[in-house]
């Protein structure tokens, strides 16, 4: 048995998402998102399930509070619905909104937990994407004011900001693979619209700053891993572009104020021409003061020529894979930190999202939940060898603190290390609840 002992300095946290657990869509003075509408157009999520109830932490915030303190976590991840704030996404701010997030602020501070606030989780309003969404530069400008108010309204009892989760799946997930919201099928307007969340981003930093607010402020890209099936250089290349779909794409603009090249001209091949104004480059590049990082899996992978938008194929290398269906694959997540430390140097960063998909249900009030377990203990050794090779890790915040709305994917699959019961909205806490509370306590574990 190995001891994997971390930093003393190491925070610990669980992280969810607005549209994914608070429910309460129509109360509140909430506006419409573009989630409530995705998600109820037939077809579009598993079950034709939706949001409208989730886990109802609008009303049980306490009680999942209390969860929170009782794990030990030294910081809450949760994102701020854009349209419990701006229910039309502009324009009037709904008071409603913003008192519900500072009675969970409070309740987080009065239990000694860290919020940290993501400001965009994906649920933009309605009536933005109705005048084009993200693919309008108004948007920016609406981000923004939206950012802006966040900052003014919660200074002093938020530090940690997060301006965007994932925009890979904000930008290409949902408008070019086209299975989250809004649901397009367009690779010019997906590369666009990653330009502009970039463009927020930066717009958004320097707001921070020229406001003079307390605190840190970062981003949260989701990242993957493909190991080439062989040292050829078509497979190393062609692993180097799905790599950098995800990482160079988003994180060379705002650590070196460009664009990758390699990618650039790649989807210069395949018609997308990025319209870049005057300064945007130099807005997206603003200094960050930490990074966040999710990363879920990684595949075995080699070159294949006209295989989808990258010309890679998977290679089935029979790895075990949790109940969503992806590899597990914890070397992916060290080979991830390792190359962003190579390229970006020493950014502070949080592990802002990493866990595990097990349906598993109650026996006699337990859950014995040993994949995500041993998910969490494959994944905490590869953070680990991440630390010991110099990756400046700040902190641990895994996904989720309880089972959730998971996009597409409805309510079939669950990552919480707390069960949620959807008929009785129950909570149960999980044995890996048991054994990361453990885990804190100690700062290691035994693997
Ligand atoms: N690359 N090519 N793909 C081609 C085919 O893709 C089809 C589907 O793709 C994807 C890719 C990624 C995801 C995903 C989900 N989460 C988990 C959430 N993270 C934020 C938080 O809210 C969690 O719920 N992280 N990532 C889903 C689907």
């Amino acid at each position: 048995m190995t001891i994997i002992q971390f930093p003393k300095d190491m925070k610990w946290g669980t992280a969810t998402a607005s549209y994914q657990i608070e429910g309460a869509a129509k109360e509140g003075g909430r506006g419409v998102s573009i989630w409530d509408t995705f998600s109820k157009t037939p077809g579009k999520v598993a079950n034709g399930d939706n949001g409208d109830v989730a886990c109802d932490s609008y009303h049980r915030y306490e009680e999942d509070v209390e969860m929170m303190k009782d794990l030990g976590i030294d910081v809450y991840r949760f994102s701020v619905a854009w349209p419990r704030i701006f229910p039309d996404g502009t324009g009037e701010v709904n008071q409603e909104g913003l008192d519900y997030y500072h009675r969970l602020v409070d309740k987080l501070l009065a239990n000694g937990i860290e919020p940290m606030c993501t400001l965009y989780h994906w649920d933009l309003p309605q009536a933005l994407q109705d005048k084009g969404g993200w693919n309008n530069r108004e948007t920016i400008d609406a981000f923004v004011e939206y950012a802006t108010l966040m900052f003014n309204e919660f200074s002093g009892k938020i530090n940690k900001w997060l301006t965007l989760n994932e925009p890979w799946c904000i930008s290409f997930l949902s408008n070019y693979i086209g299975v989250h919201a809004p649901g397009n099928h367009d690779l010019q307007l997906a590369t666009q619209i990653s330009h502009h969340l970039l463009v927020a981003h930066g717009k958004s930093v320097q707001k921070f700053r020229e406001l003079g607010i307390d605190g840190e402020i970062g981003f949260a890209p989701n990242t993957t891993w493909l190991e080439p099936f062989s040292n050829r250089q078509e497979d190393i290349d062609a692993c180097n572009r799905e790599i950098g779909w995800y990482i160079e794409w988003f994180m060379d603009p705002v650590f070196k104020g460009t664009y990758p090249t390699f990618m650039v001209d790649w989807f210069k091949k395949k018609g997308v021409e990025l319209v870049i104004e005057d300064g945007d480059m130099e807005t997206i590049s603003q200094p960050v003061d930490f990074l966040g990082i999710n990363y879920y899996t990684g595949h075995i992978a080699r070159y294949k020529e006209n295989e989808g938008l990258l010309d890679w194929e998977l290679v089935e290398m029979n790895y075990d894979r949790t109940d969503i269906g992806w590899p597990i694959f914890p070397e992916g997540l060290y080979n991830v930190l390792t190359r962003i430390k190579e390229s970006y140097g020493d950014v502070p960063i949080f592990i802002t999202e990493n866990g595990s998909c097990y349906n598993d249900e109650p026996e006699k009030g337990r859950v014995h939940d040993t994949g995500r377990i041993n998910y969490l203990e494959q994944h905490l050794t590869a953070l680990s060898r991440a630390i010991a090779s110099g990756v400046n890790i700040k902190g641990y915040i895994t996904w989720s603190l309880m089972d959730n709305f998971e996009w597409a994917e409805g309510y079939t699959m669950r990552f919480g290390i707390v069960h949620v019961n959807y008929r009785t909205l129950e909570r149960t806490k999980k044995d890996s609840f048991y054994w990361y509370k453990q885990t804190i306590a100690n700062n290691w574990f035994e693997s």
